[in-house]
């Protein structure tokens, strides 16, 4: 066996390692299958051994922190997410004494470790399994609203995409928020100069050496460039690189930023947790479920959760940090009494703090399920199945692009679509995205029941902006893959593959409908008496709780959330460790 092993390619190797790291150190194999396989994978005794021991002290460590859980902690962050790993690893490093707390198991499946099978994980124990309510506006269609539930949240599970926000978007949020630490030049000082690790040539909008792995979509097959050509043709800028200087511009396209190194996810919790698992000042909690914050005196000194079928209380001698994701950070607030009075009435609530806006102001980015092209032979998925993506505007006075072109690798359809048009096996998609939604909806409490789903009313489409936005967007994708560089590749044009006027483009797009997963906005930052939390993130009206999350944003970055989430978790840091 061990030579077969030897011989695998270097990329391949280095993923096994890495991924015979991680499970050795969450436990999930012990030493000496680790030993074994290291060895056959072509690792020395002496250097495998190492490693060994540097990951068995690790886990030592979380073991002998989950076993001593009395006394205080510093800071108890719940959510182990995109900007809950952010966050913990920053103030872990700074040396505060951390719990992080995460319902989810730690981010050693096959599915999250390899990007191609992202879409494995949806719908099963690493899956919230949220499903919007029914809705007119999509035709009473119920949308799925994933979100990741393992260490690393979404970024466990996403389709692994790194991109950063327009000017338009943070300078608008620190308008919102009356500070400019939330505005464009300062979050461009923070990725450039600790976030990003960036893979491609230096540049002013590019960081080096940062925690988070990111690089232009490696091999992709030749229907990206072909994509590429195809607005160019259109006249659309086309440019090396999706990040950077199109966020001062008008949009434009590229083939994407993905958090892939040598085949394998490169999630937060690689970026920020696991350089400081090791610390005795970090205490890591898998499988234990946050389901309520202890308040006293007007002050949140704690939390209270399930795990191991028992309740287990943690105090924070500092504060509390909810990171739990969009939906449940209001979900968790709401159980605690935080929220809208007549609506925790209704389940038996005591109010805590009349905060009425907690849980409105639900948005998300709609992806249209898909126009789609028949292609002479199947289409060879590389990375995460999407790698060349646009931003454009379907109105030039716009001051951002509302619509965002995916090129998806499958026959990428929604259900009414599927059932339709019964799109051909072999195909691929142009899919119009929204990235500047109007409509506006909410997450309730279904019940006093903290394992009970909450109910998710997204109201998608409901604005009608947004129908027209994407009408625009489908007749986008139908230029561009209907363009003669993309001839090679499309047989024919299989959905919607006839004209369609004005009605029926408009029924197309809500029969389309579905997300991207990028759920934020329900304890939305701003300067006013109704926002939830103000510019230091702390939630207005009781002392000792923060939100750092996709929950604080005012208005959806109009481009996929995990980088934001990430700049996020950063600005949490750096707002806790100043004591602001
Ligand atoms: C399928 C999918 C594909 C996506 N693709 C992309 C992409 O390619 N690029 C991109 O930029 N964005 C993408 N996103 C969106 C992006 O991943 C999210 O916006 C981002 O992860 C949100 O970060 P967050 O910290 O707000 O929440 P999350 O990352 O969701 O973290 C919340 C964490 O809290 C935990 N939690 C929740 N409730 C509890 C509780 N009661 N107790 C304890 N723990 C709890 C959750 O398990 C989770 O780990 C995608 C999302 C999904 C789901």
């Amino acid at each position: 066996m061990g030579s077969v092993m030897k011989d695998l390619g270097e990329d391949l190797r280095s993923t096994l390692l890495d991924k015979l790291e991680t499970s050795l150190l969450c436990g999930t194999i012990r030493r000496r299958q680790f030993l074994q396989w290291s060895l056959a994978l072509g690792l020395g005794m002496p250097a495998a051994s190492a490693l060994a021991d540097t990951l068995d002290a690790a886990r030592a460590n979380q073991d002998a922190r989950a076993k001593a859980l009395s006394g205080e902690f510093d800071i108890i962050v719940c959510g182990a997410g995109t900007s809950g790993c952010t966050l913990a690893g920053r103030l872990a490093e700074a040396g505060l004494k951390v719990a992080l707390i995460e319902a989810g198991d730690w981010d050693t499946a096959p599915s999250i470790l390899d990007p191609g099978q992202w879409f494995m994980n949806l719908g099963t124990e690493r899956d919230w399994g949220d499903v919007a309510v029914p809705t007119a506006s999509v035709n009473g269609r119920a949308i799925a609203s994933h979100m990741g539930r393992a260490v690393g949240g979404g970024s466990s599970i996403n389709a692994t995409i790194w991109v950063r926000p327009p000017r338009a978007d943070l300078d608008g949020w620190a308008e919102t928020a009356g500070d400019k630490a939330w505005g464009y030049d300062a979050a461009l000082k923070l990725f450039t100069g600790r976030i990003e690790n960036w893979q491609g040539p230096a540049s002013p909008y590019r960081g080096k050496g940062g925690k988070v792995w990111s690089q232009v979509a490696a091999d992709p097959p030749p229907i990206a460039p072909a994509m590429l050509a195809a607005a160019r043709n259109l006249g659309l800028p086309v440019s090396d690189d999706l990040n950077g200087a199109r966020e001062e511009g008008p949009g434009g396209f590229a083939l994407m930023n993905q958090i892939i190194k040598d085949g394998r996810r490169m999630n937060m919790a690689q970026a920020y947790l696991y350089p400081v698992i090791d610390r005795p000042n970090l205490t890591v909690l898998t499988r234990t479920r946050v389901t309520r914050l202890v308040v006293e005196n007007g002050r949140v000194v704690g939390i209270k959760a399930l795990r191991d079928g028992a309740e287990i209380t943690l105090r924070a001698a500092r504060e509390v940090v909810l990171s739990l994701g969009a939906i449940r950070t209001p979900q968790i607030l709401m159980l605690s009494g935080i929220g809208d009075r007549a609506h925790l009435a209704q389940h038996g609530i005591a109010s805590v703090l009349h905060a009425p806006e907690v849980g409105r102001n639900f948005h998300d980015h709609i992806l249209h399920g898909g126009c789609i092209w028949e292609s002479p032979e199947p289409v060879k998925m590389k990375n995460s199945a999407a790698n060349a993506s646009g931003f454009w505007k379907s109105d030039p006075a716009f001051d951002r692009p509302d619509m965002n072109i995916v090129q998806i690798e499958l026959p990428y359809a929604s259900d009414a679509i599927g059932k339709e048009y019964g799109p051909p096996a072999s195909a691929w998609a142009l899919c119009a995205g929204l990235v500047d939604p109007k409509s506006r909806g909410e997450v309730r409490l279904a019940s006093a029941d903290p394992t009970a789903k909450p109910v998710v009313t997204a109201s998608f489409l409901s604005d009608p902006r947004d129908v027209k936005s994407q009408m625009a967007a489908i007749d986008l994708c139908r230029q561009i893959g209907n363009d003669p560089a993309m001839k090679p590749y499309a047989k024919r044009e299989a959905v919607p593959g006839k004209a369609l006027d004005p009605d029926a483009k408009a029924q197309f797009v809500r029969n389309g409908a579905t997300t991207f997963f990028h759920q934020v906005g329900t304890a939305r930052m701003g300067k006013d008496d109704g926002a939830v939390v103000g510019a230091d993130l702390k939630v207005k009206g009781l002392a000792g709780l923060r939100i750092v999350d996709g929950s604080i944003m005012p208005r959806i970055v109009t481009c996929a959330t995990m980088a934001t989430c990430v700049l996020i978790g950063e600005r949490g840091a750096d707002l806790v460790l100043a004591g602001k």
